[in-house]
């Protein structure tokens, strides 16, 4: 795959989901911290353990700058699967992100850090580590599955992945869905004879 895309930008997730014709766009419960956050990587997967987080820090081990953390918690949210210590450790070895049906904890220091993290929110309970999970396999994610190495991208709108073998042809699509936009916009602005023609059409 041409991974030349990542040096282009982010992509916004509307424009992604157009190009995939609405799918794979995860549960809206699964929201980003700070409506600023904006995320584009591959996914390193992650499967928990109920209650667990030691396979996130196993994740860590082998995570680098192109990924974005991918953690199934079994939709688990009592336990936080990590907080400012584990999220600042993911941001040091230069992970994109984390995307999680989980939650978290230290959730203001974690804005802090700026790391873009989407979940389903926070709790003041650690999570446990006497459990392995597992790192870089299939998993489910906000009503999606997610494969190791699939692209997703995640902003204010939500979270969207782009299964790997599609990633070419979905950004292509995603690309030229941006540009007519902005040529429709660009047409449509301030122009109330155009706003009429258009609203006509349907
Ligand atoms: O260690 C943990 O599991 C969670 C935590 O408190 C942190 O990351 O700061």
């Amino acid at each position: 795959m041409n991974e030349d895309f990542f040096a282009e930008g982010l992509l916004p997730t509307t424009a992604v989901s157009d190009g995939l014709s609405g799918r794979g766009s995860m549960d809206a419960s699964i929201k980003p911290l700070k409506s600023s956050d904006h995320v584009m990587g591959k996914a390193l997967t992650v499967k928990l353990k109920k209650g667990q987080n030691a396979a996130f820090l196993k994740a860590l081990e082998i995570a680098g700058p192109e990924h974005v953390l991918v953690v199934d918690t079994e939709e688990d949210t009592t336990y936080a699967l990590a907080g400012d210590f584990v999220v600042g450790m993911a941001q040091t070895l230069g992970v994109r992100g984390i995307v999680t049906n989980g939650v978290i904890r230290d959730r203001l220091e974690i804005e802090e850090l700026g790391l873009p993290v989407f979940c389903q929110g926070s709790t003041p309970n650690a999570g446990a580590k006497q459990e392995a999970g597992h790192v870089n396999v299939p998993i489910s994610c906000g009503g999606v599955a997610v494969q190791p190495d699939d692209i997703v991208v995640a902003d204010a709108d939500g979270v969207v992945v782009i299964p790997q073998e599609e990633a070419e042809t979905t950004i292509a699509r995603a690309k030229e869905k941006l540009e007519k936009d902005e040529a429709r916009e660009q047409k449509i602005a301030g122009n109330i004879e155009e706003i009429k023609t258009y609203l006509a059409s349907f």
